[in-house]
């Protein structure tokens, strides 16, 4: 099928990236010039394992192309993908200027029937809103074309993104014709996927709903994860054992410093405030977000409790990326944690593997270092705040030597307890007791 991609973002160029592979000719449109002309040059505007290799090879081979001129691509095309971003307004809401000016265009431009597929997070109802423009836009054009909007919504992990793409473990489907349905049919039959068909507004709910699900599991754990560091009880073990149970599962149990990215916290705002204007309020996720906000301040003030004081303390802050494999600090907790330390004058020097430049653009003053030994030089105190493997795999003996007092937090429950405190550390995890005899 001829298909363009609307957005060249994490989602658009993966899902570009994916459907060629899978033998489609694809157009991946953005308005952002820069990213258009790197894309030409065949590199990433972001880092995402596996994809530049892909990209440059269906690139020679002239199934994936890239342009900043919509009207066109529209109109050679039989399918339309809109993957811009759909960031949260200061109210909580969310801000759908992207897509309502990508949707104008497509009323303007559209030439013959399209289905337009949906892949941005968008609030229930916004399948109707897009129908609504693009029809104004024919009316006044004065012509009468189809279309057919299907809500397609995403659930890749950044860091695992074309594995994800390409791999989905269902795929949701919203539609309201029939022949909208053969379309999807024909476009996912290559895929080894289960589709799920069902509306469009339905569809558009399964991934707010996703989403707050995953980060509820993680707030209730870092609940957990407090209160069992006061009874006596390991995080570790306790997660172990409930995800033994089917009806629980194993995923998303890991307590850590809170959730991040750029989607959780904007998806739960987005749903959150879904609920308050349907006077239909979602208790839960009002908790879920509290939870994760005051981890940062329970984690800092272990920290505090350790040193005494922050003023002039040298702290080390190893990973800052929202997660590994990826270069997003896109609501990390990282910048919540920094800006504390800064707050309270501290000396922060920082490494990441892919993040860093990026947070230089949000805290000029900290010092970034390229290893993380030279981060760790003279410390006061290691943070992990992300689970990269340059930082778990760091030479924690040679660390040792370095550092000025040997308290390390680890954010992640990613180092092993026991052999760091067998090197003379004083170890704190999240939900880990100070005397674990198992310490796993
Ligand atoms: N990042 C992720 O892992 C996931 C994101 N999503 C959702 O997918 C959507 C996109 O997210 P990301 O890819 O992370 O966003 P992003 O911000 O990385 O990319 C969006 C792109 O859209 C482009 N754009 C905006 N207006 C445009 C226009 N009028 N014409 C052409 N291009 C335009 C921007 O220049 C940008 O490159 C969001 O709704 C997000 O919630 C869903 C699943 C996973
Ligand atoms: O809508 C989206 O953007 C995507 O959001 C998440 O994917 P992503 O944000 O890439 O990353 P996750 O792996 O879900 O991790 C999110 C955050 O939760 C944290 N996390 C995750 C799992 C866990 O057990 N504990 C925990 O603290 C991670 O460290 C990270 O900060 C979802 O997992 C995807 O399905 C979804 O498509």
């Amino acid at each position: 099928m001829d298909i363009t991609v609307i957005g060249a973002g994490y989602v658009g160029t993966t899902t570009a990236v994916a459907l060629a592979k899978n033998g489609n000719r694809v157009i991946l449109v953005d308005n952002n010039k820069e990213k258009i002309e790197k894309l030409n040059r065949s590199c990433l505007p972001f880092f995402e394992e596996g994809i530049e290799e892909a990209l440059l090879l269906l690139k020679s081979k002239g199934d994936l192309s890239f342009t900043t001129e919509l009207s066109k691509s529209i109109e050679v095309c039989d399918l339309l993908f809109i993957t811009v971003g759909t960031p949260s307004q200061d109210d909580g809401k969310v801000d759908l200027t992207f897509v309502k000016e990508v949707s104008r265009t497509i009323g303007k431009g559209m030439n013959r029937y399209k289905t337009i597929v949906v892949k941005s997070t968008v609030p229930v109802g916004t399948g109707d809103v897009i129908t609504e423009i693009i029809q104004e836009e024919l009316n006044k054009r004065k012509v009468g074309i189809s279309f057919d909007i299907v809500s397609n919504p995403e659930f890749l992990r950044e860091g695992k993104a074309l594995y994800d793409a390409l791999n989905p473990e269902r795929v949701v489907v919203g539609i309201g014709s029939e022949k909208a349905k053969k379309v999807m049919e024909e476009l996912y039959s290559k895929y080894h996927s289960v589709l799920l068909f069902t509306t469009v507004k339905n569809a558009e709910m399964i991934k707010y709903a996703s989403n707050a699900y995953l980060a509820m599991k993680i707030s209730y754990m870092n609940e957990l994860a407090r209160l069992s560091e006061k009874v006596g009880t390991n995080i570790l073990e306790v997660a172990k054992g409930m995800g033994m149970d089917s009806r629980i599962g194993p995923q998303f149990l890991q307590a850590g410093i809170g959730y991040g990215g750029s989607c959780f916290p904007k998806d739960i705002k987005a749903l959150t405030v879904l609920g308050h204007e349907q006077d239909s309020p979602l208790q839960i996720l009002k908790a879920v977000a509290e939870v994760n906000e005051s981890q940062i301040d329970w984690f800092i003030d272990k920290l505090i409790n350790k040193l005494g004081s922050l003023t002039h303390k040298r702290i080390a802050v190893l990973g800052l990326t929202f997660k590994p494999q990826t270069d997003d600090i896109r609501e990390a907790s990282s910048i919540k944690v920094i800006q504390k330390l800064l707050q309270n004058d501290s000396i922060v020097t920082a490494y990441d593997p892919k993040g860093t430049e990026y947070m230089k653009k949000v805290f000029s003053e900290v010092l970034y270092t390229s290893e993380p030994i030279e981060a760790v030089r003279k410390a006061d105190a290691i943070l992990v705040l992300t689970e990269w493997k340059e930082v778990v795999e760091l030479d924690w003996k040679t660390v040792k030597g370095l550092v000025n007092q040997p308290y390390i937090m680890d954010g992640r429950n990613a180092l092993n307890p026991v052999y760091i405190r067998s090197l003379g550390f004083h170890y704190s995890g999240v939900g880990i007791p100070a005397h674990d005899a198992k310490g796993c």
